[in-house]
């Protein structure tokens, strides 16, 4: 099975050592920078826009983009282009049964989803990472490296939670938030912006 991906980066190399490790045979990039020619041992073969030349069943594609709202734009593009979409599941990050996980997610090494928990489509579940029983992660959001929901978080579509920040169990965090890396979360937010420390706040 052939996978494209879209985004020859840092983030591009994690993602397609996953694919690596799962069920795709040839791994390729696509990148609009054109000096880029390889990713992880990968060739980059073409610019976003040829997606389209690639389209077919035994074809997938994931976007590895870390800017959320560019991977949620380059993602629905190629779906509404008939592209299908890939989820990719390291071997070893312990997904629970009772886990749905939407089509372009990653979910990373090490990372532990419980059960009751939904993770929508196009949403990055970084290296080591975990999400507790009953959470909702919207879609397009990006859950990073060490960080930890507890049981009953929401998370809103496009919110970023940084490296390292904790949330308290049943707290809801609206879509459009950036919690800077190291924050711990004791209270709902219900305003998008930037949030940091712990308590987090809002930065000004
Ligand atoms: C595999 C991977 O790499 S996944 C990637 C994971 N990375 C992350 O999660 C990073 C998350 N990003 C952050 O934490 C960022 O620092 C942000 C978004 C919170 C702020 O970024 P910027 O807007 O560029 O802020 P900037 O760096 O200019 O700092 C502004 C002030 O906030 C402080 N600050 C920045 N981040 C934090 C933080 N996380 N916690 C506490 N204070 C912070 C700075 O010290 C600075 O304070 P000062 O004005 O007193 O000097």
């Amino acid at each position: 099975m052939r996978i494209f991906f879209v985004g020859a980066s840092g983030h591009g190399k994690v993602c397609a050592e996953i694919a690596e490790l799962t069920r795709y045979d040839t791994i390729l990039f696509l990148d609009d920078n054109k000096e880029l020619t390889g990713c992880g041992g990968h060739r980059v073969i073409g610019v976003e826009d040829d997606f389209r030349k690639f389209v077919d069943s035994t074809t997938d594609f994931f976007i590895s983009i870390g800017n959320c709202k560019v991977r949620q734009r380059i993602q629905e593009r190629i779906k509404s282009s008939g592209g299908n979409i890939a989820t990719l599941v390291h071997p070893e990050a312990i997904v629970s049964r009772d886990v749905e996980i939407g089509a372009g997610t990653v979910i990373m090494a090490g990372a532990v989803i419980n059960p009751g928990t939904s993770v929508g489509e196009g949403t990055i579940v970084n290296t080591s990472s975990s999400i507790d029983h009953d959470c909702i992660v919207g879609p397009y959001s990006h859950v990073a490296v060490g960080s930890h929901l507890c049981g009953g978080v929401f998370v809103g579509e496009g919110s970023w939670i940084g490296a390292g920040v904790s949330v308290n169990n049943n707290i809801k965090i609206c879509s459009g938030c950036m919690i800077g890396a190291g924050a711990v979360v004791v209270k709902d937010i219900i305003e998008p912006g930037t949030y940091i420390g712990i308590p987090a706040r809002k930065s000004s």
